[in-house]
């Protein structure tokens, strides 16, 4: 579960509970009052302009940001109150896709994505077949060697997705994940979004890319200027199709070039599944 209590955050301020006499700092804050709840193994849609504080959430949700002020809850931790030692472990259950990416430039596309199987302690036997499936199934099976500078920028993308979803992690935050692929590979990328999120995965997703709403309607958090708006920020509905009414009553059938049900995503295809630390 994913549990937001009258969440504040001002960069460059110290997070609460840091040091004593902070008094908050003079910068206005970049969230405020953000008070919400995600179910585990809910699927979230985050919308909001640029600058609205998307990353900003993200960030917190990943737990590498603290607030400044009220609580976050992530996985059952108190994100404020937790030990270093502790938020390190909590982490590991976390898959995060960046908006810049992100990859070690000095590891292959292979290496970058079987980093999360190697941290948690997989045989290299096993993970190989894993990695090597991944990789092909996002369409980089040619590309498992280059390094991050000799690929182009939608196949880093893709390096990093898969980097963020190998471990099969608990939640998975992912800022633009789509903003380098084309529409296709977008598709692609939803369908595995889907199909983690289906065995268990809580998935956040913020973006811009308002087909993937109309194509997997779920509920909605909206920014604007730090603030949610919308009944307590969660909003039953997708954004409305131009000319339809794509609502959860009604989902959007998939469309035509949508991977066939035979195309699942290796994640559906593991069995015995269990998420990293459950
Ligand atoms: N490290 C930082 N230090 C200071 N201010 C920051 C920092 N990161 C973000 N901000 C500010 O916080 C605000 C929200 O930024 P954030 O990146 O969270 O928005 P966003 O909704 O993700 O935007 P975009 O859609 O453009 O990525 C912006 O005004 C930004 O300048």
């Amino acid at each position: 579960m994913l549990r937001f209590t009258g969440v504040g955050l001002r960069y460059g301020a110290p997070a609460r509970g840091s040091g004593p006499g902070f008094a908050g700092g003079a910068a206005p804050e970049t969230l405020r009052d953000l008070t919400f709840t995600l179910s585990e193994g809910s699927f979230t849609w985050l919308l909001g302009p640029s600058g609205a504080g998307k990353t900003s959430v993200l960030r917190l949700m990943q737990c590498v940001l603290r607030p400044t002020r009220g609580e976050v809850e992530v996985l059952g931790v108190a994100v404020s109150r937790a030990r270093r030692r502790d938020l390190a472990l909590l982490r590991r259950r976390i898959g995060a896709v960046h908006q810049d990416f992100r990859l070690l430039p000095h590891l292959s596309a292979f290496d970058n994505v079987a980093l999360p199987l190697r941290l948690a302690g997989r045989s290299e036997s096993v993970l190989r077949a894993e990695v090597a499936e991944l990789l092909a199934w996002v369409g980089l099976a040619g590309k498992q060697h280059a390094l991050p500078a000799e690929l182009s920028g939608g196949e880093q993308q893709r390096v990093a997705i898969a980097r963020a979803v190998i471990a099969r992690p608990a939640l998975l935050v992912a800022d633009e994940p789509t903003g380098n692929l084309d529409a296709a590979q977008a598709r692609r990328l939803l369908a595995l979004l889907i199909e983690l999120n289906r065995i268990g995965t809580t998935v956040v997703v913020a973006t811009h890319n308002e087909e993937l709403l109309l194509r997997h309607p779920a509920p909605v958090l909206r920014l604007e200027a730090g603030r949610l708006v919308g009944a307590a920020g969660a909003e039953p509905r997708p954004a409305e199709a131009p000319g339809g009414e794509p609502g959860r009553d009604a989902p959007a059938p998939a469309p035509a070039g949508a991977p066939p049900d035979d195309a699942r995503a290796p994640a559906a295809r593991v069995s015995g599944f269990r998420h990293a630390g459950a």
